[in-house]
């Protein structure tokens, strides 16, 4: 047994970046908002034909109504009937209106370059930290898309036409395999999870009856640019099936010329028009309609949510739009996140990960995945590639990714102890200076790829393997990958590149996620893998506090395994203690450690709790799964009372 002093047993934090109080409410807390005229003002985005309706007065239907300013979505004709509609409409009105761009500060307006950017969501009113502030019901939702994680996450499994989870059970890499769970459509033979999914209006009002009568197949199974055509599909579908859903859907903003400029967008618009008019037989549909449905769909994509990081678990691989939600812009260091909420109509809720003042531009990050935990030369060329903007945040614009040295690179002079970061960040070709004051080297971005490709080599035989699932069978497997990454960590670390460069941080989020996993299905755990995982996750609350500033789902992640580690230490210091206190005084100052730890993974487990809370009590949600999984057992929370109780006692005394 390892000797107790080796368990990190304290863990200062910092409670998470400008923070406030919790309290998650959807709606204002005055009685009623202020109405303004419901006319259209050129600061206002056009109003839709949906938009022109309310002007009639909602409760009375009188004419000329004037719109509730917090959310402008609904009209009255006075206070009186605002007052007497509030209980009904206030759980849909939102402190955030869409205004033009034109409209902003030059300092905001400096950071949403582009042509894309003509409107934008601001706060009418101060937004709370952790306040979900908006939620819509989606335009649409479909699978897709198909990057490089999918492929690597999906490993040749199908997924579901419905509800845009993968299909276990298909191949050989998942343990349970059965042909039982293969299922799919009766009718048209596309994947499906199971009768719910197959009869869920999302797949059976349209889609289905397309598929079956033109014997479309999804020959291939994974074959991705079909699924990804699903989306333009449906779209499609709603003219005829929900002429209101197709309204907004048109008056999303999508520059179709800049589209078919791009290699990556022009390939899944040029998919989808064989795909609906070859495969599908659906002439009626001209080929400049599906362009322009097909652009609109690329440009506004919310894709893949949140999840632990490099390679980790998907929980899904889906892809959601929303008509206000498309309102918002992206940021590398958002104010705000969004989640899914699964249902019939998907709902997609924004939530404030830092307080907002009135008049702040809501920005969030638009695909986390991609986006969140890579450099700026990796999320410009993605940015420009899928959203066709050059983001121009405060991250974005500093050389050191806010003090985080992200893409920093080891200054191949001999006597200095600096690293070289992009003179101009977000250029590709940028010349990269050293950041010692004494130290002139400068050198090419093709020596730094060099170096960069070479750490991407080593990493690539550590593939993602889906641990969660895998259990004691995996075991094994997941220590070697654990040994393996770590010996590759400590190789680069501070010699070739910065100790928190974005590569090894990938490495590291894959480490700590495998030591969680390990010590959950492993009873035997060696102390070193709680204290790795520790140690991990201390550093990358530091740098996502900076990165996802306030009560990021990355920090509530970093903050569960952290309290799961801690969790661990103490049941194996309790045993020792419980053992040791039937013979002998206890000692204080172990007591004392073990108060501390105990105190610090509460309060830890509280917060990481309160921040899955945004999408908590979904079912499958991957925070729900993670909560459970490690849930403590019974016997083991009786142990921590028991702990409080004599520790209490001891201390006291
Ligand atoms: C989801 S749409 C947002 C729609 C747009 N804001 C509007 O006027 O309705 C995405 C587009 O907004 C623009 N955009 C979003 N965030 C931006 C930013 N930080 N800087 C510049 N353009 C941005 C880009 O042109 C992008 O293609």
């Amino acid at each position: 047994m390892a000797d107790d002093r080796s368990f990190p047993l304290s863990i200062e934090i910092n409670p998470s970046s400008r923070s406030s109080d919790h309290d998650c409410f959807l709606v204002p807390e005055e009685n009623t908002c202020p109405l303004s005229p419901a006319v259209d003002n050129e600061n206002e985005i056009p109003m839709s034909e949906k938009q022109e309706d309310q002007k009639l007065c909602a409760v009375c239907g009188k004419n000329n109504a004037r719109f509730c300013t917090n959310c402008r979505q609904i009209s009255y004709c006075g206070k009186e009937h605002q007052t007497q509609h509030w209980k009904a409409h206030k759980a849909d009105c939102f402190p955030v209106k869409a205004v033009d761009k034109s409209s902003l500060s030059l300092c905001d307006s400096a950071k949403l370059q582009g042509r894309g950017a003509s409107h934008v969501l601001v706060a009418t009113r101060d937004i709370k930290q952790a306040e979900i502030f908006f939620q819509e019901s989606t335009i649409l939702s479909a699978p897709g898309p198909w990057d490089s994680d999918a492929i690597e996450v999906a490993k040749g499994r199908p997924i579901c036409v419905s509800c845009c989870e993968i299909i276990r059970g298909y191949s050989d890499f998942d343990d349970d395999e059965d042909e039982e769970s293969t299922v799919k459509c009766s009718k048209c033979f596309w994947p499906v999870c199971n009768f719910f999914c197959e009869s869920s209006k999302r797949h059976s009002e349209y889609e289905c009856k397309v598929f079956s009568a033109n014997n479309v197949s999804s020959m291939v199974l994974n074959q991705m640019p079909d699924y990804e055509c699903i989306l333009v599909l449906r779209a499609l579908g709603l003219r005829e099936n929900d002429p209101e859903r197709w309204m907004k859907l048109l008056n999303l903003a999508a520059p179709m010329d800049v589209c078919m400029d791009f290699e990556t967008s022009l390939f899944y618009i040029n998919n989808g028009v064989k795909f609906i008019r070859e495969r599908c037989g659906l002439k009626q549909y001209s080929d400049s309609l599906i362009r322009q449905v097909a652009s609109i769909c690329y440009v506004n994509a919310f894709c893949n949510e949140d999840h632990p990081g490099e390679n980790g678990y998907i929980y899904k691989i889906a892809t959601y739009i929303g008509d206000v939600s498309s309102k918002v812009a992206h940021s590398c260091v958002a104010n705000s996140e969004w989640a899914v909420i699964p249902s019939d109509e998907d709902h997609i809720r924004f939530r404030a990960l830092v307080p907002i003042k009135a008049g702040e531009v809501i920005t969030t990050v638009y695909n986390y995945k991609q986006v969140c935990h890579e450099s700026t030369l990796c999320r410009q060329p993605f940015l420009s590639d899928h959203y066709f903007f050059s983001c121009s945040c405060e991250r974005c614009l500093d050389p050191s990714e806010l003090n985080t040295f992200l893409c920093a690179v080891k200054c191949p002079s001999e006597k200095c102890d600096g690293y070289l970061l992009p003179l101009e960040p977000k250029k590709s070709n940028t010349v990269w200076t050293c950041n010692s004051s004494t130290c002139e080297m400068v050198e090419t971005s093709f020596w730094v790829e060099e170096i960069t490709n070479s750490i991407i080599s080593k990493l690539e035989p550590f593939p993602y393997k889906d641990p969660m699932r895998g259990l004691a069978k995996q075991m094994t497997e997941t220590k070697k990958l654990i040994i393996g990454l770590k010996k590759l960590v400590d190789r680069y670390s501070g010699s070739h590149v910065h100790p928190n460069h974005y590569l090894l941080l990938g490495a590291e989020w894959k480490i700590m996620q495998n030591c969680y996993y390990y010590i959950m299905n492993v009873k035997h755990w060696s102390p070193d893998v709680i204290g790795l995982m520790i140690s991990i996750g201390k550093k990358h609350l530091e740098i996502f506090d900076k990165l996802s500033p306030g009560v990021s789902r990355r920090r509530g992640y970093i903050l569960y395994f952290l309290q799961s580690g801690l969790l661990e230490s103490i049941r194996h210091g309790t045993s020792s203690l419980t053992k040791s206190h039937k013979k002998k005084v206890v000692d204080p100052e172990k007591h004392e450690s073990l108060k501390k730890a105990y105190y610090d993974m509460m309060k830890m487990r509280d917060e990481s709790v309160k921040i899955f809370s945004f999408k908590g009590g979904i079912k499958n949600s991957m925070e729900e799964e993670l909560l459970n999984f490690s849930a403590p057992d019974q016997p083991f929370l009786s142990c921590l009372k028991f702990l409080e109780r004599i520790l209490d006692q001891s201390i006291d005394a």
